[in-house]
């Protein structure tokens, strides 16, 4: 199966040993980028042969804009085909990140109102502990992605399903545990590598199948609690002014015969929330720390605003979030420097495409590369530097909206994408007002961020320690 597919013959290769590699040493985005830039910074389109097909790998703003206008014409390939019979598949199953055409729109309908308000009296609790784990630390460099990693599952916990994981406080509370172990197993790199060994029986992972099978019983006894509290009417109107939660707005329409969700499908979406909800914002949130340790002028300037935003208020108002001009553009800049999903989901194509002088046959295996658009120098002038003046209204304002998708784009983007900055927002303003953040002397981070991968679409990074020092404010 190495012959290349009639069509795809002029599409320059990438090395398979570069992709090969970076899967087997669990690279990050950026040397993952390094081994395939030559050929997208001159083509914008790259073909790699993997596990027996050929992929199509693309940072062209055309077709990636002809990617988020037709959903129909580049469905997602859904876990079920990828995977048959996998523990992926098991613990993801059909959701609505991976499925496509009417399962979707349902499924989108269903959870899209969860996220469009979030009440800010959430954050009043969260914030105290997390100034309080800080405040144990006392200047001793403490690591940032698992703190991070802890708060975030707390705030995801309180807007999708009103529940309090307590992470921040309790790291061996069941639910979390269980999740992290199941994660843990759904991740390991092997099965990425090698995913056909999993239809061999001495691999079948009996033992990883147990924990996703204990992680979707808790998951079941929390919609079955819900169900039995909620009151029908009460829900109706929440669900009319948005106030309803993730679990609140599933379950209604598990009563629905025409928005049908059953339980498996509300298991399996919980699950996806969980990861698409948390590791992406932990991540952001890590690496915003990060660029703010190695940048004091950042720093001062984004406290500085905070202090005259703010005043006394400690959480600000989504009207003061907009305010926050200088934050909210390192917060875009830190995005395009470290898009916490590097590459999109797979799309393959329901038709025959033809792009430039090339011809992609039915089911194409089409990857967009993020991390890719968000470091070419065609598109972002030094594009390895951190500059959030890049996003200054007079400079936004000129560029394709394309050259910035770090939630993708079209009728898919991401479903979290307001809650996300606002959580980061909140996050922000409670550290820096009260610590300076910095790298210490001795961070394995010193000349570049260290990142690693965590899964083949979302970026991970080498553990992260940073020093959080009082300020006099
Ligand atoms: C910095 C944080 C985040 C980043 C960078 C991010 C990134 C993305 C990206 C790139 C996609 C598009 C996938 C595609 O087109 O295939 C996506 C989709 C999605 N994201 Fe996020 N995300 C973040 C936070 C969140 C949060 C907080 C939630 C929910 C609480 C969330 C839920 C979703 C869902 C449900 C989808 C699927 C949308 C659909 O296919 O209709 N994400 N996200």
């Amino acid at each position: 199966k190495t012959k290349v597919p009639e069509g795809l013959e002029d599409v320059p290769t990438i090395s398979y040993f570069g992709i090969f590699k970076s899967m087997f040493y669990n690279e990050g985005p950026d040397k993952r980028w390094e081994d395939s830039r030559q050929v997208l910074e001159k083509y914008g389109i790259g073909k790699f042969w993997f596990h027996g097909e050929w992929y199509v790998v693309t940072t062209d703003l055309e077709l990636i804009k002809d990617v988020f206008a037709k959903t129909d014409l580049y469905p997602k390939l859904s876990l079920e085909e990828a995977f048959p019979g996998s523990l992926m598949t098991s613990y993801f199953g059909t959701n609505v990140v991976f499925s496509n055409g009417d399962v979707w729109k349902r499924h989108r309908f269903i959870t899209n109102p969860a996220f469009k308000s979030i009440p800010m009296q959430l954050f009043d609790d969260i914030t105290v502990k997390l100034l309080k784990v800080i405040e144990k630390v006392d200047n001793e460099p403490i690591e940032v992605k698992d703190l991070m990693d802890r708060l975030i599952l707390d705030v995801l916990g309180r807007i999708a399903f009103k529940f309090d994981f307590n992470y921040l406080e309790d790291p061996t509370n069941v639910l979390v545990t269980t999740y992290k172990e199941a994660i843990a197993e759904v991740n390991n790199p092997l099965y990425f590598l090698f995913p056909f060994i999993e239809n061999i029986p001495y691999f079948y992972r009996t033992e990883a199948r147990k924990k996703v099978a204990k992680i979707h019983d808790l998951f079941s006894g929390l919609i079955e609690e819900r169900r039995k509290s909620m009151e029908t009417d009460e829900l109706s109107k929440k669900i009319d002014n948005n106030s309803a939660d993730l679990l609140e707005c599933m379950i209604n329409a598990s009563k629905n015969p025409k928005y049908h969700m059953s339980d498996e499908e509300m298991r399996y979406n919980l699950s996806t929330f969980m990861i698409a909800g948390h590791e992406t914002t932990a991540t952001a949130l890590t690496t915003v720390l990060y660029v703010l340790a190695t940048h004091k002028d950042v720093q001062s300037k984004v406290r500085e605003e905070l202090l005259r935003v703010l005043g006394d208020n400690l959480i600000p108002t989504i009207e003061q979030q907009k305010e926050l001009k200088y934050m909210n553009m390192v917060l875009h800049e830190n995005l395009r420097l470290y898009p916490p999903i590097h590459q999109l989901p797979r799309r393959e194509n329901a038709e025959i495409i033809k792009f430039r002088n090339h011809t992609f046959l039915l089911n194409t295996p089409i990857l967009v590369n993020i991390y890719g658009v968000h470091h070419s120098p065609k598109y972002w002038k030094d594009p390895e530097e951190f500059i959030p003046e890049r996003f200054e209204n007079e400079n936004d304002e000129k560029r394709d909206q394309n050259t910035w998708l770090p939630f993708g784009g079209g009728s898919r983007i991401c479903l979290g994408n307001t809650v996300t900055l606002i959580e980061e927002r909140v996050m922000l303003c409670t550290i820096l007002r009260k610590y300076e953040v910095s790298l210490p002397a001795d961070s394995i981070h010193k000349d570049k961020l260290q990142l690693d991968k965590f899964n083949d679409s979302f970026t991970g990074l080498k553990a992260l320690h940073l020093i959080f020092k009082r300020t006099t404010n």
